[in-house]
């Protein structure tokens, strides 16, 4: 059976989803094919649960902070039980009503491209159908975790973020191999949520490497204040489990063995593009999917071929997925009915900023835009202000001992601002506004005329211009 549509979306991500509402939206047809879950990975094994997870311990914490708030225990089953619900009990039948609402088409199945404008779906009951493009292939398959190399690691059945996010039960001595975002929120939530003994082992020199240094350092310091155990340039030499689900043994070059409950593998990810026929296409399979600034494949002619989110490598973030696939479905739409596509709408402008994103540990970090270094090494002439959140009258009400910091990265010749990074509890709704000012590139001396509340935390961007002399 052969079915010819506008565009066919491989995966149904967050990414694919909205690929194909945009053009649907823009009067084309539209098929996504989806071999799990319609909603991916942030919906059921990533955002979503990591996020209801988190929130209980955030939470516990900040009370902790107010005098005359007692906490009581957090109870776990309880917060596993609202993970569920958050996760639609790992049911897709509401998102896969939304497809069929747009209205598109669902197709469940393993998508994999047979050439130009061709897509081979293999279908759960064994089946096979072929679908047609009449003028694009959207990838947006994603990516899974990446599992290194180490003797041992494999057969031991470590958890990734798809077994951590889905627990059902909290273990009681967890090692975690990363010092990333998915290794310092799980760690977090499984440590709060009632792990007695949680250990990460990080091969760099601190915590969250790719952002500001300070952002590293006051997150291990609050996991130093909670008792989770962070050991930095080290890692796993050899891991052993004897027993299949029984304790797991993890050998370190520089201490005794570390026995623990469960492993979690929080090392990275690899594009899920390892077998979705890229090679009869003329690209490389297991690669992210270059793109240009429009989503479209920089590596195939004739330009059918667009990748979104994950799948591209731009930035792994759900936000920036649902953006890039806004303007992708538009281009797509653009090009089909030959009106303009070069309009500034349809051209990726936020990944080469710098994509926001909050991680959600105790004390939250976000950040936009480039850091300090990467700002300097872009060739820009830079001057970087901070300022202690603690001493923000607005932080100081939030509860005793508030530890937090604000950095701005200014460009000294056009004076806007290049980047901006606050750590401290809840900041990750003060981030919304930094990225507003960093996108629309607001002047210095205009931005001193948006006046922040008093006391609110966000009067951290008053200090931050003072710092910087106005
Ligand atoms: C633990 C964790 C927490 C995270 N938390 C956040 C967060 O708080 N905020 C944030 O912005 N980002 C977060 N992320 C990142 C976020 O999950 C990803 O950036 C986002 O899911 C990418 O969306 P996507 O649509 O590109 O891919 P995915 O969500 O991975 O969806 C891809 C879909 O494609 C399907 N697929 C793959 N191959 C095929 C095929 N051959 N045929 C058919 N279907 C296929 C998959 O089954 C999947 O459903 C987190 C990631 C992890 C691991
Ligand atoms: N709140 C959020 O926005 C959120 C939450 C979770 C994940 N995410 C996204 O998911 C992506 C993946 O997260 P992640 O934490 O898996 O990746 P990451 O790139 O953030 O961190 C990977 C960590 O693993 C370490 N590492 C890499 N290879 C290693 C090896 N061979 N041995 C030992 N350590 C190794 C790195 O040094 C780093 O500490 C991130 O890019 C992030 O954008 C976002």
């Amino acid at each position: 059976m052969s079915d010819e549509f506008d565009v066919i979306v491989i995966g149904g991500g967050p990414a694919g989803e909205n690929v194909a509402g945009r053009a649907v939206r823009g009067g084309l047809t539209a098929a996504v094919v989806e071999e799990r879950l319609a909603g991916g990975e942030c919906s059921y094994w990533a955002c979503v649960p990591s996020k209801a997870l988190l929130r209980p311990v955030e939470l516990a914490a900040e009370a902790s902070r107010v005098p005359g708030l007692t906490v009581g225990p957090i109870d776990a089953g309880k917060v596993l039980g609202r993970r569920d619900e958050a996760v639609s009990f790992y049911d897709d039948a509401g998102q896969v009503g939304w497809v069929d609402g747009l209205p598109a088409t669902f197709v469940r199945g393993s998508g994999r491209l047979d050439g130009p404008r061709r897509v081979r779906v293999g279908t759960p009951d064994g089946g096979e159908r072929v679908l047609i493009a009449r003028h694009a292939v959207v990838v947006a398959t994603g990516t899974s975790a990446a599992v290194p190399p180490v003797p041992g690691l494999r057969e031991a059945s470590p958890w990734t973020s798809h077994e951590v996010t889905a627990a059902t039960a909290v273990p009681e001595r967890l090692v975690v191999i990363g010092g990333g975002v998915v290794a310092c929120e799980m760690a977090q939530a499984m440590h709060g949520l009632g792990a007695r003994r949680t250990t990460l082992l990080v091969r760099g020199g601190g915590l969250l490497a790719r952002m500001e240094p300070f952002a590293g350092e006051l997150v291990a310091e609050s996991f130093a204040d909670s008792g989770i155990d962070v050991r930095l340039r080290t890692g796993p030499g050899r891991v052993e489990r004897p027993a299949p689900g029984g304790p797991v043994t993890v050998h370190v070059p520089d201490g005794p063995p570390i026995e623990a409950d469960e492993l979690l593998v929080a090392t990275g990810r690899r594009p899920a593009t390892t077998a979705i026929g890229l090679d009869t296409v003329g690209l490389r399979p297991g690669e992210s999917i270059e793109v240009d600034d429009s989503m479209r494949a920089t590596g195939v002619e004739d330009g059918w071929l667009y990748a979104v989110g994950d799948a591209n490598g731009r930035a792994l973030l759900t936000h920036m997925g649902k953006y890039q696939a806004r303007i992708c479905g538009d281009v797509i739409v653009a090009r089909a009915k030959g009106e303009p596509d070069d309009l500034p709408a349809l051209r990726d402008l936020a990944d080469g900023y710098g994509a926001p994103q909050v991680v959600f540990t105790d004390p939250q970090v976000c950040s936009v835009g480039r850091t300090e270094a990467a700002a300097r090494a872009a060739g820009f002439t830079v001057r970087a202000v901070e300022y202690d959140l603690a001493s923000v009258t607005g932080a100081y009400l939030l509860g005793d001992g508030y530890r937090g910091r604000a950095k701005a990265v200014v460009d000294e010749e056009r004076r806007v601002l290049l980047g901006v990074t606050f750590v401290g509890p809840g900041v990750g709704e003060l981030l919304h506004a930094a990225t507003v000012a960093v996108t629309a590139e607001v002047p210095l001396e205009r931005l001193w005329h948006a006046v922040p509340s008093f006391p609110t935390v966000s009067e951290v961007w008053l200090r931050l211009l003072e710092t910087y002399g106005l």
